[in-house]
């Protein structure tokens, strides 16, 4: 559905992105995730042809996006991360506009995806929040039914429950076997609703994984209570990482193995207390974002 071929961007002296390659298949939702000035943005402007690559290419539906961009584009749901809208029309008038420029829409569908973003149709755009504006963008993106979406961080600005509906929006269009290519910050957001996520930092491509794999492969994190001292030895002997030792009774750190080692360690000693959870995806992807290679 979407392919990066050794895609690179210079602007000037600054290397936006660098010798990037990716495969994007159909029905697959993917994250595109990085640190502010990654090169995220950049990578989308380059697939819908804003911008063009330095060396490289990109393809959309097996078609070019240098020579085939206004296809391409008249085929896909794009929401830009900046969502700049007509100041003077209403949501309506807006909706309306952009639905004529691509052909027509479902008014049903439309008017479901309105009504599921609580939007008030006869207000102007001028003096809107920055969420109304969003959800505005998600529309135009969603309402005439693309094969593929291409989202720059899609919930900035939403509120909570409209992020829900954010996400309940893109699993059904996932059942409906669309594709989706989304830039986030949102590692939550991520879990539930990507399939693959891809890490981009300094314009490189430093990892492409399942979420499933990672899900499956993410440490523990241990915290435990002893109505004594810490057994600060025999933990280190079962390799635990990151060890801290916030009071003299108490430790956290991560663990990962077999847990039944573990346990008997600790059950060894006067435990208080044990509280153990997976790590979330934002501690995952911590070591990535700050830089810290090879893992
Ligand atoms: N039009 C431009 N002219 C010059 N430099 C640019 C331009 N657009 C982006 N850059 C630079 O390219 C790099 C990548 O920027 P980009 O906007 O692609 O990052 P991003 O991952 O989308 O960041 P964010 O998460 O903050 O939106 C940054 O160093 C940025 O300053």
């Amino acid at each position: 559905m979407l392919q990066l071929i050794e895609l690179t961007k210079e602007y000037g002296s600054t290397r936006a992105v660098e010798n990037l390659s990716l495969k994007v298949g159909e029905g697959e939702i993917f994250g595109f995730l990085g640190p502010n000035g990654a090169g995220k943005s950049t990578t989308i402007h380059c697939l819908l042809d804003f911008v063009r690559p330095t060396s490289g290419r990109t393809e959309v539906m097996g078609m070019d996006c240098r020579r085939q961009g206004r296809q391409i584009r008249r085929r896909i749901g794009y929401l830009s991360g900046d969502v700049a809208l007509y100041e003077d029309m209403t949501g309506d008038e807006v909706l309306d506009y952009c639905g004529r420029l691509s052909g027509g829409v479902d008014p049903a569908f439309q008017r479901r995806l309105t009504e599921r973003f609580e939007i008030d149709p006869a207000v102007k755009l001028k003096g809107c929040s920055k969420g109304m504006r969003q959800k505005i963008g998600l529309i135009q993106a969603f309402m005439h039914d693309p094969e593929l979406l291409i989202l720059d961080e899609p919930t900035s600005g939403l509120d909570p429950r409209m992020q829900q509906a954010f996400t309940d929006l893109i699993l059904e269009e996932k059942k409906r076997g669309k594709t989706i290519f989304m830039s986030s910050h949102i590692l939550s957001e991520v879990e539930k609703t990507c399939d693959r996520v891809g890490l981009i930092r300094r314009g490189r491509l430093v990892l492409v994984k399942e979420v499933g794999e990672l899900k499956k492969s993410r440490r523990k994190v241990v915290e435990a209570i002893f109505s004594g001292e810490v057994p600060i030895e025999e933990l280190t002997a079962v390799a635990v990482d990151d060890l801290e030792q916030p009071e003299s009774s108490r430790v956290r750190f991560h663990y990962q193995g077999d847990l039944q080692a573990l346990l008997a360690v600790l059950s060894r000693y006067p435990l208080e207390n044990l509280h153990v959870r997976d790590a979330s995806l934002e501690e995952v992807f911590a070591d990535y974002y700050e830089g810290r290679e090879g893992l």
